[in-house]
């Protein structure tokens, strides 16, 4: 599945004030926009802005697909779905700007329902009474029984919001009302009280709160691994296929660097190592391509909250050289995670001939990661 992620910020931000439009402010020393893009890590983004802000969204954001925004969201969305037309696109996140402080937590929720449903986004349950009012007095009450603020990201199969789009006469409020006018099922998941819009002056300042207000919570693991050579005439090293006059011995395809940093990830969430999760008494791992317990480790991270924040894989070994293929390894270790390559490091030691490693018996790896909270 490849899911792409529209961030719409072609708006002007009249109700917010200000000398720039909302999502070009600063806070807490960033562009809104900048927090509201970190959000959403290695994820492919087209980012939708307003003509005259061109210039500084190619200066911030060299490496986002731009696209020009309409006069009003819907119209703004419908730019970016159709430039990714044609595209392998099949799942799409459409998110305001304007909502810097999304969790990695609601990410993967709305990632997650779009499994089973062909429309998905968060929203909180109403919990205050609700009034109608007129000339500053109360009218009347009215029942909030079943009632949610939406948020976004909200999520769609590609050409299912395409289609609702272009079939729509405008004036939707938001997404979902679009593919509900075209018969889509939309799933409600959790939101998070967190995930405010800026929309008025006062949202900065509670904004700034937040972001100070929030503790760094910081994870680190640790993971080690050993694997012993047999025959053979190739290896899999860091998802990298490396000829050699011996392969690896194991249950799986014994990639010894990506065990030790699934292990790490595993450790930092204290959610044990490997084996818990892909028992080699079951037959079912024979031979797995260990991609599979790399991406489940990183998977269960972002559901708990976390992101990637780097890793550190070293191999320890004689043969085969590792320095030719480090840069390989760690980009093929950054597309499995969904990381940037920066936050990944490859490296190798030889043991000076000492031990099972020296003896050339085996590839031993130790990797450490940091995780932080999203
Ligand atoms: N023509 C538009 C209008 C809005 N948006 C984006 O949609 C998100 C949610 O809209 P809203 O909060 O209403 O933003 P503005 O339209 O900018 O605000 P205002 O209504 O106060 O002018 C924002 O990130 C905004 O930049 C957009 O891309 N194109
Ligand atoms: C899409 C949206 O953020 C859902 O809450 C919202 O509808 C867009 O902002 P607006 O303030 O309603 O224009």
């Amino acid at each position: 599945m490849s899911t792409a992620v529209i961030i719409v910020a072609a708006g002007r931000g009249s109700r917010a004030g200000g000398d720039l439009p909302k999502q070009w402010q600063s806070l807490a020393g960033k562009s809104v926009l900048e927090h509201t893009v970190a959000q959403f890590g290695a994820m492919q983004i087209v980012l939708v802005i307003h003509p005259e802000d061109r210039v500084r969204a190619a200066a911030l954001f060299p490496e986002l697909t731009l696209v020009h925004g309409g006069e009003t969201r819907a119209q703004s969305v419908l730019n970016a779905l159709a430039a990714l037309e044609g595209s392998q696109v099949d799942r799409v996140l459409i998110h305001d700007g304007a909502r810097p402080f999304v969790s990695q937590a609601v990410i993967t929720r709305v990632i997650a329902a779009l499994d089973h449903h062909p429309a998905a986004a968060p929203a909180l349950v109403v919990s205050d009474a609700l009034w109608r009012g007129e000339a500053g007095l109360v009218q009347g009450t009215q029942d909030r029984a079943g009632l949610y603020r939406a948020q976004t990201p909200q999520g769609f199969r590609f050409p299912e919001i395409l289609a609702a789009h272009r079939a729509h006469p405008g004036g939707a409020l938001d997404d979902v009302e679009v593919a509900r006018a075209a018969g889509l099922d939309v799933a409600i998941v959790e939101g998070d009280e967190e995930n405010m819009k800026l929309t008025y002056p006062g949202d900065f300042a509670k904004g700034e709160a937040l972001l100070k207000g929030r503790k760094m919570d910081l994870r680190v693991g640790n993971g080690y691994d050993v694997h012993a050579f047999c025959e053979g005439d190739h290896l899999w090293l860091c998802g990298v296929k490396i000829p050699h006059s011996k392969g690896l011995l194991g249950h799986s395809d014994a990639d010894v660097g990506m065990h030790a940093l699934t292990d790490a990830i595993y450790g930092a969430l204290a959610e044990g190592d490997i084996g818990r999760h892909f028992p080699p008494s079951d037959p079912q791992w024979k031979g797995a391509a260990s991609h599979i317990f790399l991406a489940h480790a990183i998977a269960l991270a972002r559901e708990k909250g976390y992101q990637l924040a780097n890793c550190d894989v070293t191999l320890v070994c004689e043969y085969p050289k590792i320095g030719p293929h480090a840069l390989n390894m760690a980009a093929e270790l950054a597309r499995i995670m969904g990381v940037e390559t920066s936050r990944v490091s490859v490296k190798a030691t030889t043991s000076e001939r000492l031990g099972f490693t020296g003896r050339e018996e085996g590839i031993a790896s130790i990797a450490t990661c940091a995780l932080v909270k999203a």
